[in-house]
C-alpha cells in the first residue's frame, strides 16, 4: 500500500455567492427544525467526486478547469446563500440557528497530489487515511461552525477531484447532493457567463414553516435537551477532528447487479422466517439485509453482542402534507433495530434475517407515519454508546441509490468514482446508484482488514 503520497495545498481561498442579484440579501437568519436538532453533534459528512481526465496538465488545470469552478461555485452560493454562512449557538441564545450575510463565503483549497489515482477510484482494497488528505475541514469554535468546505485536488496526467464536507445539522444527503448537481449544472453551461438560473429540480426551498412537529413533544428542543444531557452540557460547536476507527481501516466497493437482486429476493422468499409477511424486498432493502449479515459474519466471534442496524430515511414526500423535493435542510427520520449478531450470522437464514428487519423498518415508515416513537429516537443510540468496547456492532448508512451521484458532470463528463470518506470513521456504509451497472447498486465499505478480506472472499457466492 503506498503511503508515501504528497498532497501539496496550492491555494487556500473563499469563494463568496455572486451578488449579480437584486435580491441579495444584507444579513439573514435560519433556524433550525427538529430534523436538524436530531443531528445536532453528529460528525460532518465527507465525500469525494472523482473526474478522469488523462493527460491533464497542471496548466489547463488551473487555466481552465478551476476558473470555471469558482466562477460557477460563486454563482451556486448565491441560489444557497446559507451554505455560505455558519451554524452559530452565542451564549445569550436558547438553541443554535443559521446566520448568513453577503461577505460570507465558503473555504476551497486547492491542492495537487502524486497519489495512485486508479488505485484509490478502484474497487480494491486501501488504506481508510489515504482519502483524508483528499478531504477539507470545517472551521469551528465554540459558537461557530462553517457548513460547508470543499476541496478541489489536481492528479496531474489522471484528473482531478472535489471532496466536499458537509455539517449534518444544516444539511441532509439529499440537499449537500442537490447543491453539488446545481454547481455542476452551472458549471457545465456552455457561456457560463450568462447562465445563473437554476432548474426547478435544484431549486432550493428555504421555507422553515413547512415542518411541523405534530408530537406535542417540542422535539427540536427535546433532542438539543437530550444531546446537552449525554454530552454532559457540551453546547460547544467545535467540529471534532477525531478520525475513529479510521487507522486500522481498509476500504473497498462491492456492486450488486439486477441479475443478482432477483436471486436475492428468491432466496430471502425461500428461506423467510416468516412468509406469511408481505415482505418489501426493494433493491435497497436487500442490499442493506445481505451486506449486513455479511459485515456481521465477517466480524465473527460467538454472536452475542448486540447489532444495532440503521439507516437514514427521506421525510419530503412521506410528511403530511408532503413537502418540496428541493426543500433546504435535514428532512429525514432514523428508524433502528436492535438484534443480537447471531440472527445475522446464521450461515442458511442470516441474509433473510436482515431484510426483513430493512422490510420492517421501511413498512413501519409507512404504516405508522414518521413520528412514530419520534421523542425517543436518540435514546438507543445514546444508550449503545455506553457499552463496552466490541459488545456493539453498529451498521448504518450513509448516502442513497437515488442520489444518482455518478451524474454530477461538471462539463469534463460524469464521475470516474464518488466515496463518502466518512463511512470510515464509525463503519457504516455508503450506497449509491453502481456507476457500471445500470439498476445495479454499489456499496463503499470500510472495515478491518482480515474482516474486509473475509467478506470480499464470500461476497454474494452464497446467492449467486
Ligand atoms: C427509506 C428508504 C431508504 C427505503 O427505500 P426503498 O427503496 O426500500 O423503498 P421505497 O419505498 O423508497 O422505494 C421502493 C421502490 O421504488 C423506487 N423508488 C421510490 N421512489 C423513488 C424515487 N424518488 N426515485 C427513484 N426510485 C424510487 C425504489 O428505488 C424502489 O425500487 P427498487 O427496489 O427497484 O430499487 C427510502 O425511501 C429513502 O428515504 N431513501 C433516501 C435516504 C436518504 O436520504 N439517505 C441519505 C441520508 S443523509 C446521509 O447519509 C449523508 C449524505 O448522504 O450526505
Amino acid at each position: 500500500m503506498a503511503s508515501s503520497c504528497i498532497v501539496k495545498i496550492l491555494e487556500t481561498t473563499e469563494i463568496k455567492p455572486s451578488t449579480e442579484s437584486p435580491n441579495f440579501a444584507s444579513e439573514s437568519t435560519l433556524p433550525l427544525t427538529l430534523f436538524d436538532a436530531y443531528w445536532f453533534q453528529i460528525p460532518p459528512v465527507e465525500r469525494l467526486f472523482f473526474y478522469n481526465l488523462n493527460d491533464l496538465t497542471p496548466a489547463d488545470f488551473s487555466s481552465e478547469i478551476l476558473p470555471k469552478l469558482k466562477h460557477s461555485l460563486s454563482l451556486t452560493l448565491h441560489h444557497y446563500l446559507p451554505i455560505a454562512g455558519s451554524l452559530k449557538w452565542p451564549s445569550h441564545a436558547p438553541k443554535p440557528f443559521i446566520s448568513y450575510t453577503p461577505n460570507n463565503g465558503v473555504s476551497l483549497t486547492v491542492a495537487q497530489s502524486n497519489a495512485d489515482f486508479h488505485r484509490l477510484t478502484g474497487n480494491g482494497i486501501y488504506e481508510a487515511v489515504e482519502l483524508h488528505p483528499l478531504i477539507p475541514h470545517l472551521k469551528s469554535s465554540d459558537d461557530s461552525a462553517s457548513i460547508l468546505a470543499l476541496r478541489i485536488t489536481l492528479f496531474p496526467g489522471k484528473g482531478f477531484s472535489i471532496g466536499i464536507t458537509a455539517h449534518h445539522t444544516v444539511l441532509d444527503g439529499k440537499t449537500t447532493t442537490m447543491f453539488m448537481k446545481s454547481w455542476a449544472y452551472l458549471c457545465k453551461q456552455r457561456n457560463i457567463q450568462n447562465s445563473h438560473q437554476l432548474p426547478p429540480e435544484l431549486t432550493p426551498v428555504f421555507d422553515r414553516d413547512v415542518i411541523r412537529d405534530p408530537t406535542g413533544f417540542d422535539l427540536d428542543v427535546l433532542y438539543l435537551n437530550q444531546w446537552l444531557t449525554y454530552t454532559i452540557g457540551n453546547k460547544s460547536l467545535k467540529v471534532s477532528t477525531d478520525k475513529g476507527a479510521a487507522p486500522n481501516l481498509v476500504r473497498a466497493t462491492v456492486t450488486i447487479t439486477p441479475e443478482d437482486f432477483k436471486k436475492m429476493r428468491e432466496k430471502v422468499f425461500s428461506k423467510s422466517l416468516d412468509t406469511s409477511k408481505t415482505l418489501h424486498l426493494s433493491t435497497f432493502a436487500l442490499t442493506l439485509g445481505y451486506v449486513s449479515s455479511c459485515i456481521v459474519k465477517a466480524r465473527g466471534g460467538a454472536g452475542d453482542r448486540i447489532a444495532c442496524l440503521a439507516f437514514t430515511a427521506d421525510c419530503r414526500s412521506r410528511l403530511d402534507p408532503p413537502i418540496s423535493e428541493t426543500y433546504f435542510g435535514n428532512c429525514n427520520v432514523v428508524p433502528s433495530d436492535i438484534s443480537k449478531a447471531r440472527g445475522y450470522m446464521d450461515f442458511e437464514n442470516g441474509f433473510a434475517f436482515g431484510a426483513e428487519k430493512v422490510s420492517n423498518m421501511v413498512k413501519g415508515l409507512k404504516e405508522k407515519g414518521v413520528f412514530e416513537g419520534a421523542k425517543d429516537r436518540l435514546t438507543p443510540f445514546f444508550e449503545l454508546a455506553k457499552e463496552a468496547a466490541g459488545s456493539v456492532q453498529m451498521i448504518t448508512v450513509a448516502g442513497s441509490p437515488r442520489f444518482d451521484l455518478y451524474e454530477t458532470d461538471f462539463g469534463w463528463g460524469r464521475a470516474w468514482k464518488v466515496v463518502v470518506v466518512s463511512i470510515d470513521k464509525n463503519e457504516a456504509i455508503s450506497m449509491a446508484e453502481s456507476r457500471d451497472e445500470k439498476r445495479g447498486i454499489e456499496v463503499g465499505l470500510a472495515l478491518k482488514k482480515p474482516e474486509m478480506e473475509r467478506l470480499l472472499n464470500v461476497f454474494l457466492k452464497d446467492v449467486v
